[in-house]
This record gives structure tokens, C-alpha cells and sequence, in this order.
């Protein structure tokens, strides 16, 4: 098999569970990461951006240990890699920064080595190395996307977001682990909160499929997770409640939080009203946080063609968005 040069991918942030969708809802996001990686003689780390600081620089690097798992799949040996990423998403706060990483890296790998592996594949593993198919499907196929896993094989279908639909995330300046932020979860849920669950995240989806946007602020709410976790986020409970009020279409912990996302539209010219209280509800819990203004991404991730000769960071600045 031929191993090409180099390959260069950026790949979209995502935003896990819309609310009620725990585990199964995904949506990405207009802000990413890019790998470039190479065959090496001896494996290297350029990690760039503020996002990357105590990320590891060695065979233990997620990137890398995906990369192995790649070519083992394909029955390729690759040893040594030159890897090199620069991402705006940030760390452990709900916004798929794990996902990113695994998709960017079973891309990456794929492409480096011919693209042996189909999409479906490289989704299956994905799902499986981060346990549940929202984020790594949203990151792998852009918009929005439904996905089931059964342990084995993911499914996904895609809906293409709404045109008017823009997002607005406030990120807490603190970080909480995915892993952490499942153990707060029961084992065992009541049939009526599955009940409520499965209305809710159906009525999602039919809601963001045909652009009733009126839909979504009730549709988005959520008994699975979100009750569980809003101890470990100042400032949510208030925030689930009440952002509607100040312009949001609907809202919801991002993925496994501490960040919270407000879906809004275009054309409603509220958006400096709803990043004042945003960020005013969470300071008045202590907790300094920042706002980005997003969108969703329709595009997952990209693969470069080989012709891109430009240096890495040069490459990378003529797309940065934040
Ligand atoms: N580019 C990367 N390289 C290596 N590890 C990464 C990278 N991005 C994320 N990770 C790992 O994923 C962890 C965050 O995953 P997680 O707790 O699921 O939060 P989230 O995916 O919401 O950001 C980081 O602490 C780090 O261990
Ligand atoms: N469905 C998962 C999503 C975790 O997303 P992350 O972006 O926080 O890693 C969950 O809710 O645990």
C-alpha cells in the first residue's frame, strides 16, 4: 500500500445530546481543529494554539494511538509519525474536543495510508473509541445528525441545519471531564422519563427536519441527563429555564457541559441581549466565562488534496474563524 506524503484535515467541533438526544443527538459547529500528519523516521509533536497546553507529546497522544489503530485495521505499518495540530476547540468543556481529535486522526491516518477504510468504518471505530456515536458522527458528517450504536455498528442519518440557524455557546472557565460528568448519572431511569426523553428528542428532530423553530425550545428540554448534571454547572438550572426569554430558540448543556448551548435565529436581532444574560447569570455564580458566537457546520471533516503545499500554520491562518 502507498503511503502518501502528508495528510491534512480540520475537523468541526461538535455539540453532543441537543437536550434530549443523550447519546444520540450531534450537531457541529463552525469552529475546528487541523492535523497534518507524516510518515517519520522518528515520532514528532508541533502542537500550536493555546487549546493544545498539556496535551501529550508522545506514543501516548489519543492522535497517535488512533492513528495505530488505523493502520492495524488496514493491516499497514506505519511506526513513527511527524504529527502536527492546531485547534481553536476547547478542552474538557462540551464541545468535542475528544471526538475532534479521534475523527481527525482516523481521517488523517485513512488518507495518509491510500483511504482504505469507508466512512461507515471509520464511524463504527470512532463510536467506539469514544463510546457514544453523537459527537464523533457530528465531527465525521457535518450538520446535524441522528446516530445509533449497538456496541458494533453505527448508523447515522444527517439533516442539513436550517439556514437561519446560528448558536451561541457560554464556556465556563472551568473544565469537567466527560467521565466525570457521567458518573453523576443513574444506572436505572423511571419509564416516564424515558417516555418524556423519547417524546421530546422525536419531537427534535421532526421540529429541526421541517423548520418548526416555534418547536424548539420545548422540544430541547430533557429528563435523562441535564437534571443529574446541573450540580456540577452554576448557573444551568437558571440558564434551561430562562434563556428563551432573552432571544434563545431552545437550550441545553453542550455534550457533557460545563458549557451550555443556545440555538437562536438570524433574524431575530436579540443577540446582545442573550449574551448579557448569559454571561451575567454564570458571573453571578462566580464562574467567569466567555461567549462564542457560532454556527453549524454542514461540512465534516475535510480532507486537503496533497497539493497544499503551504506550511502548516500558514495554511491554517488563511481559515482561522475565532
Ligand atoms: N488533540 C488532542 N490530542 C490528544 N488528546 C486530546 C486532544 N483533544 C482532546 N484530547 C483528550 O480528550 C480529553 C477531553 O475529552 P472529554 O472529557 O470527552 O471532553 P470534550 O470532548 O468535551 O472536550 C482531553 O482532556 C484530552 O485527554
Ligand atoms: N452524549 C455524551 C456527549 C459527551 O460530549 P462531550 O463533548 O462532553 O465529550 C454525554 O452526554 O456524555
Amino acid at each position: 500500500m502507498t503511503v502518501l506524503k502528508t495528510a491534512r484535515v480540520r475537523v468541526p467541533a461538535s455539540t453532543a445530546n441537543l437536550g434530549p438526544g443523550f447519546d444520540t443527538l450531534g450537531m457541529a459547529l463552525s469552529l475546528y481543529a487541523w492535523i497534518e500528519m507524516k510518515e517519520a523516521e522518528q515520532t514528532a509533536f508541533h502542537l500550536y494554539g493555546n487549546e493544545m497546553n498539556g496535551v501529550p507529546q508522545d506514543k501516548t497522544n489519543l492522535i497517535f494511538k488512533v492513528a495505530q489503530m488505523v493502520f492495524r485495521e488496514a493491516g499497514v505499518s506505519v511506526p513513527e509519525l511527524d504529527i502536527s495540530m492546531y485547534s481553536d476547540i476547547p478542552l474538557t468543556r462540551g464541545l468535542g474536543s475528544s471526538a475532534s481529535a479521534i475523527v481527525g486522526a482516523l481521517v488523517a491516518a485513512n488518507t495518509l495510508i491510500g483511504s482504505p477504510l469507508p466512512d461507515s468504518k471509520l464511524f463504527d471505530m470512532a463510536s467506539a473509541i469514544e463510546k457514544h456515536p453523537d459527537n464523533v458522527g457530528a465531527s465525521l458528517f457535518g450538520g446535524i445528525i441522528t446516530a445509533m450504536w449497538d456496541g458494533e455498528n453505527a448508523r447515522h442519518l444527517r439533516l442539513e441545519p436550517d439556514a437561519n440557524l446560528e448558536v451561541m455557546v457560554v464556556i465556563p472557565d472551568f473544565q469537567l471531564s466527560t467521565s466525570k460528568a457521567r458518573e453523576v448519572l443513574p444506572a436505572h431511569v423511571s419509564l416516564k422519563d424515558a417516555v418524556y426523553n423519547i417524546s421530546h428528542a422525536s419531537m427534535l428532530v421532526a421540529a429541526l427536519a421541517s423548520g418548526r423553530t416555534d418547536l424548539i425550545a420545548e422540544a430541547m428540554r430533557d429528563q435523562l441527563h441535564q437534571p443529574y448534571r446541573a450540580a456540577l454547572v452554576p448557573g444551568m438550572t437558571e440558564i434551561l429555564q430562562d434563556a428563551h426569554h432573552y432571544g434563545a430558540l431552545g437550550v441545553a448543556l453542550s455534550g457533557a457541559g460545563p458549557t451550555l448551548l443556545a440555538l437562536t435565529d438570524q433574524r431575530v436581532n436579540r443577540k446582545a441581549e442573550l449574551e448579557q444574560y448569559l454571561t451575567d447569570t454564570m458571573n453571578k455564580e462566580g464562574i467567569t466565562a466567555s461567549v462564542l458566537k457560532l454556527r453549524p457546520e454542514s461540512e465534516g471533516v475535510k480532507v486537503y488534496t496533497e497539493g497544499n503545499t503551504l506550511p502548516f500554520m500558514d495554511m491554517i491562518k488563511g481559515e482561522l474563524t475565532i
